[in-house]
């Protein structure tokens, strides 16, 4: 099979896990014969020093013309820290992923055995959690309009969605509780938001169209309660932009660590494959950031946007085999781990590859 891949990595860790996520494409195309070609391109940060626009057109067009994309991370300290920043790298990656139309964000909450003791969850409430998150992408208040008063004492961001936008990421989100365990909980802040009333309701209109899948209709507040106190409760979870965005960091402690959830956003083109996690200027550069997200967003690529549901198995199961051999990143390690075990990014991925090879 013939694929073009451009591969955005971005700022901070997101260089040194895209560079794991990259190399496992290319065993696997080695292994399985497949023709896979590679372009990079740049955001955020980067980007800003090199062009001044944290999304330049070249990155969009290469996106546009590509199979998938395989995507680091942006941000930069010295923006979070300067509020007034008007140019910012998290521009870059809202504007990707609406101009490619990348409205469906999938986050599968996937907990590997082995991780149970990495959780600050007691292990008799983690075991058996599985959750698929559906989180809208390209509307919300991430790209309602914003400003500020005249005498900039006053600032807005509206919460704003539209009929459409709601339904096409609701009919995915039913489309697969059908081929898992047909109960979808949709999340929203109906007894207080305008939007949010809009979103039960269309929501509520689809339902019926599914009558095998068990529906049910959660605040925000609670859910994010609900999650950590039961989160086997859950099988996929369908929400906004900003819900799904502040949940799913919740949800990768039922996974151990931020550094094992990751994510694709499809739509109408090409699909955008990305860990959850950020640019984590805390470790960036310490070479010990981990990348199993990155490796099991390739995954993802693989089965979704490439239909090569074997090899994607065979790198889930390579992971779940690193893990079982008691490799772990800091992040995943626990007291019981021997230091010898405890390794950087490349040496994680280095076992990744040799699961890989056989
Ligand atoms: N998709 C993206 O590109 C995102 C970008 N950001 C940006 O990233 C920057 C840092 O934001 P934070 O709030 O610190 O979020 P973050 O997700 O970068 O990091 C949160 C915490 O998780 C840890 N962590 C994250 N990924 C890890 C990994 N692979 N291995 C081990 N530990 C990991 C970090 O060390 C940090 O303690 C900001 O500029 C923010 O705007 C934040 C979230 C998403
Ligand atoms: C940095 C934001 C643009 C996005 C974010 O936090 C996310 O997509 O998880
Ligand atoms: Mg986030």
């Amino acid at each position: 099979m013939k694929k073009h891949i451009i591969v955005i990595a971005g700022d901070g860790i997101g260089q040194e896990v895209t560079a794991v996520g990259k190399q496992v494409l290319e065993l696997i195309a080695d292994k399985y014969n497949h023709e896979f070609t590679f372009d990079t391109a740049l955001i955020g940060h980067a980007a800003i020093e090199a062009t001044g626009n944290p999304l330049p057109d070249e990155t969009v067009t290469k996106s546009k013309a590509s199979d998938a994309i395989l995507f680091g991370a942006v941000g930069h300290p010295k923006y979070d820290n300067d509020p007034s920043a008007k140019v910012r790298p998290e521009q870059g990656l809202l504007g990707i992923r609406k101009a490619l139309g990348l409205y469906a964000n999938l986050r599968p909450i996937k907990l590997f055995d082995e991780l149970l003791s990495a959780s600050s969850i007691k292990a008799e409430i983690l075991q058996g959690a599985d959750i698929l998150f559906f989180r809208e992408l390209t509307g919300d208040v991430y790209f309602g309009e914003k400003g500020r008063s005249d005498d900039r004492n006053t600032a807005y961001d509206t919460m704003i969605y539209s009929r459409y936008e709601i339904e096409r990421i609701a009919v995915k989100a039913f489309d697969a509780a059908m081929t898992r365990r047909k109960k979808l909980c949709s999340v929203d802040k109906a007894n207080v938001l305008e939007s949010s009333r809009l979103w039960r309701e269309v929501v509520q209109e689809i339902a019926p169209r599914y009558p095998e899948v068990e529906v049910e209709h959660q605040f925000i507040d609670a859910a994010a309660m609900l999650l950590i106190k039961d989160p086997k409760r859950f099988d996929v979870v369908l929400t906004g932009n900003l819900f799904g965005d502040i949940l799913t960091d919740e949800a990768s402690q039922i996974a151990g660590s931020m550094g094992m959830l990751a994510s694709a956003s499809v739509g109408d083109t090409t699909g955008l494959y990305e860990p959850i996690h950020g640019s984590a200027h805390d470790i960036t550069g310490k070479g010990i950031a981990n990348p199993l997200a990155s490796v099991l967003s390739v995954a993802l690529m693989l089965d979704i946007s490439f239909g090569l549901k074997t090899e994607a198995e065979e790198v889930v199961s390579a992971v779940d085999a690193v893990l079982k051999a008691g490799f772990r990143t800091r992040d995943i390690a626990d007291k019981s781990t021997p230091s010898e075990n405890v390794l950087g990014t490349q040496q994680m991925g280095d076992e990744i590859l040799r699961q890989l090879k056989g």
